[in-house]
């Protein structure tokens, strides 16, 4: 579960990104932050996994309180969090296999469980044979089912997707968004910021729009409602 309470984020520079955001999202639900350019929508997905800190308000995740958790709790709370980015950021020196393995490697799992692990999200993401390859010898679709993958090692609660179909093209897109709902259908929370008024209106699920730091609406089965 996600909630926030009057939440506000100011960066350093005064640049005021969360005007008083309040907003409780169950387990299992699946989400798309909507909402122009420069409106918040990264802002408030990084607060879910600490990437950032509000500056006031409460930020509730699975019980914890990520607005005062201590330093060393921050790793607990990413095991319950996957997240995956527009540009993939996977670690091109590594292969397929290992780019993966790695999330289970730091938290010192068995070599057996982390194989196990492995092969079994690569299933889910159907790119079981393209263990050995290295992420520039994949297209981009690929690289970002790998990249999902990745979130979903641990079995997170959560996944904060941030424009995931960014830099892909249509086709591609469809195929990403079809791995994220098999996701969710397992009971995962998808939260996903994304400017696709197709995928949107045509995958209708619930939608929060922020404008200029404040949610203007929240619906179930919304619309994108910007034109583009
Ligand atoms: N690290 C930062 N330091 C200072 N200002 C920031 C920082 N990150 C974001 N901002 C500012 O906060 C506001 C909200 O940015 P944010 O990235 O959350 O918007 P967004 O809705 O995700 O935009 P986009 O759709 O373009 O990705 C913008 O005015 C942005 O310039």
């Amino acid at each position: 579960m996600i909630l926030m309470n009057e939440v506000y984020k100011t960066y350093a520079n005064g640049v005021t990104a969360l005007n008083g955001i309040n907003i409780d999202i169950e387990q299992g639900e699946f989400v798309y932050i909507v909402g122009p350019s420069g409106a918040g929508k990264s802002t408030f997905v990084k607060l879910i996994f600490r990437e950032e800190k509000p500056t006031n308000g409460n930020v509730i995740v699975n019980n914890m309180d990520l607005s005062d958790i201590k330093e060393k709790r921050v790793p607990y709370l990413r095991r319950n969090v996957g997240v995956v980015y527009q540009d993939f950021k996977l670690l091109s020196k590594l292969t397929v296999y290992e780019n993966i393995a790695f999330a289970l490697e730091v938290i010192e799992e068995s070599p057996r469980n982390i194989r196990q692990r492995v092969m079994e999200v690569l299933e889910v993401v159907g790119l079981a044979d393209k263990t050995k390859a290295f992420p520039d010898e994949l297209s981009g679709g690929e690289q970002q089912r790998i990249s999902i993958a990745r979130a979903i090692v641990n079995n997170p609660e959560i996944v904060i997707a941030d424009e995931p179909t960014g830099n892909l093209d249509p086709d591609t897109s469809w195929g990403i968004m079809e791995t994220f709902e098999e996701i969710n259908s397992k009971g995962t929370t998808i939260i996903m910021a994304t400017h696709s008024k197709e995928i949107v209106n045509t995958m209708k699920k619930r939608v929060i729009a922020i404008e200029d730091g404040v949610i203007v609406r929240d619906e179930h089965r919304g619309e994108y409602g910007y034109e583009i």
